[in-house]
């Protein structure tokens, strides 16, 4: 295969593909020349650029080399003491949100050490850039904000939004993660200050599944909002207006849509996140077919739950249509799974999916979802209508379907208070879980496999200690994109969403059951990515969607090659 890979130790050589100046980077697969078209900052500027900035790292030929000499007192440390020092002192913030703070401070000034500290320490700063505290984040983004990331396109670009794209520094792009702030993980609308979501779902690409940092473009879509609270902070960074909708909002994501495809071309991945269900649907099956979109909500959260249910059963035994499902929450996160698991089901029996969705269950604000509401549902829970008498909340329900799988997707949180062999209580951030991982086992008496959208610490329920599983899209979505990537897929494809599963399925051994355990520990999230990337992108090649050819012979190991490391580069 063409070289996409990255360097994996500050000593080797270029491998092929065209390098910067700092034999820092090789040529990615879509990047086939150097995109750098400006002078490479030196003296004061490097160590004020976070690509490129060492801190106390640069070495003393290095000092010299680039007029750095006087600027940096005269210790000389490696990255590992600058890593270990930079979790020290994250260690010493009490408060999430300062160690949020801490983080991004750090992302915006030196950005493979940032990477370091990410890919190192995963399970424990994950929940400090990502979910639960990048939700606090997001509601108080205005009044922690100090450094811009990523691109705002607000209604005051509208007619402008491809001149506002070329305003960002890099030419080559080849994921875009896009919010409108409408529906912030389980916190509502927060208008503008999502922002904090593309920014941390990036990081988890770059971190968790290798994609460059400089491949990587945070979007939120600026088009006001209804949060009264927001409108009248004085701290408030995005416009003050109630959000438009209708064909204002059309116009301009269309607008956006295609400037994208004008400026980066047809292989940059759109993912469209935390928009609201009234739009996300919409817009997801509206440029399915000429851009290639994924809707991390619908889908990847769809794939990861699919992987955990796989995995279970080989704890429970039986396939999953001997299960009866029950969702509270029939939005993108509950009808995108429900889906998925039909679809798995009828792969499996060959019964149309008509038939197999009759088993899984869902349940609204409104009550159960069945045929005699069909007229006034929106159109993505019709099919999920089916016979069965009117009934209202989530206890009755239970009563009445008997669901050996509980999941749930409301946003909501403290919802469930009945024991079920398995129980997924997806909504983030923690606050909003339907039930924490202490009720679930000790409802239970040990017997539930309980997994969360975010992290609970193991439960000692009479002398057994529990793993909660974090079922989290952040399990599928940067090895999904990367073998998206990798194959220079066209499209996303359902059979690609399958594939991304059963690859995170296959990685929990008998090692992880014995704790209770539905999903492999983050701390090898990177070798999963890869495996998930190169199934991804196998299928993709099956299916005629990869445009990157001839297929490599292994796939596993082109992933692993096309992973970005943060392991400082020479600049001699
Ligand atoms: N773990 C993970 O990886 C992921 C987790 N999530 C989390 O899932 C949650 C839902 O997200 P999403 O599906 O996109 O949101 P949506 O807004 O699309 O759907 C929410 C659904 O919950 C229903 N609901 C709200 N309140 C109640 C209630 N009191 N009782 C019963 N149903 C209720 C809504 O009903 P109605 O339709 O009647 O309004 C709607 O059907 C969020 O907290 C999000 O953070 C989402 C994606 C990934
Ligand atoms: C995890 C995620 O995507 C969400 O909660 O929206
Ligand atoms: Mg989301």
């Amino acid at each position: 295969m063409k070289n996409c890979g990255d360097l994996v130790d500050n000593k080797s050589a270029i491998v092929g593909g065209v390098g910067d100046m700092y034999s820092e980077d090789s040529a990615t697969l879509d990047q086939p020349i150097t995109p750098w078209t400006i002078s490479v900052a030196s003296g004061y500027s490097l160590m004020r650029d976070p690509r490129y900035n060492k801190g106390l790292a640069f070495t003393e030929k290095e000092r010299d080399a680039h007029y750095l000499r006087g600027l940096l007192p005269p210790v000389v440390l490696s990255q590992e003491l600058q890593e270990k020092k930079m979790m020290n002192l994250i260690r010493q913030y009490e408060v999430p949100l300062h160690r949020y703070m801490a983080m991004i401070g750090l992302q915006e000034t030196n950005e493979r050490l940032f990477y370091k500290l990410l890919i190192d320490n995963v399970e424990e700063l994950l929940p400090v850039v990502y979910t639960p505290t990048v939700g606090e984040a997001c509601q108080k983004y205005g009044s922690i904000f100090r450094h811009s990331q990523g691109l705002y396109i607000s209604l005051k670009e509208k007619g402008k939004i491809l001149e506002t794209l070329k305003n960002w520094p890099e030419r080559t792009v080849q994921v875009i993660v896009v919010t409108d702030g409408e529906r912030i993980l389980g916190l509502g609308d927060l208008g503008c200050q999502g922002m904090g979501i593309p920014v941390g779902k990036l990081a988890l690409y770059t971190a968790l599944g290798g994609v460059r940092p400089s491949l990587c473009l945070p979007i939120t879509i600026d088009v006001g909002t209804n949060n009264e609270k927001l409108l009248n902070d004085e701290f408030y960074i995005g416009l003050r207006q109630k959000r438009a909708t209708g064909k204002e909002y059309d116009e301009l994501l269309q607008e956006f849509m295609y400037a994208v495809k004008q400026n980066y071309g047809e292989k940059v991945l759109i993912q469209f996140e935390d928009f609201a269900n009234h739009n996300a649907f919409e817009l997801l099956a509206r440029y399915s077919s000429s851009h290639l979109v994924f809707n991390d909500d619908i889908q990847g959260t769809a794939a990861v739950v699919l992987a955990g249910l796989l995995s279970a059963l080989r704890l429970l035994g039986g396939t999953l249509a001997d299960h009866t499902f029950l969702f509270l929450g029939a939005g993108e996160a509950g009808t995108g799974i429900a889906d998925l698991i039909a679809l798995e089901i009828s792969e499996q029996n060959g019964k149309p999916i008509e038939e197999n969705r009759k088993n899984i269950w869902l349940v609204d604000s409104k009550g159960l979802i069945v045929s005699s509401r069909k007229e006034s549902l929106q159109d993505f829970k019709k099919p999920w209508a089916h016979e069965h008498e009117p009934i209202t909340g989530l206890i009755n329900a239970v009563k009445a379907i008997k669901p050996t799988i509980l999941i749930g997707t409301s946003g909501v949180g403290k919802q469930f208070t009945k024991e079920t062999p398995l129980i997924m209580a997806l909504s983030n951030p923690t606050s909003q879980a339907e039930c924490t991982a202490e009720e679930a086992y000790t409802w239970s008496e040990g017997r539930a496999i309980f997994a969360s959208g975010s992290p609970f610490d193991p439960f000692e329920y009479e002398g057994k200690t529990f793993v909660p599983g974090q079922a989290n899209n952040a399990y599928i979505f940067p090895g999904f994109g990367l073998g998206v990537i990798m194959a220079g897929s066209i499209r996303v494809h359902n059979g690609m969403l399958l594939a991304a599963s059963k690859a995170l399925a296959s990685q929990v051994t008998e090692e992880h059951y014995e704790k209770g355990m539905i999903y492999p520990p983050l701390t090898n999230i990177r070798k999963i990515s890869a495996n998930i990337a190169a199934k991804v992108a196998a299928k993709a090649y099956e299916l005629g969607l990869a445009s990157h050819l001839p297929q490599p012979e292994d796939l596993v190991e082109s992933a692993e090659k096309c992973m970005y490391s943060p392991v400082y580069r020479s600049y001699l």
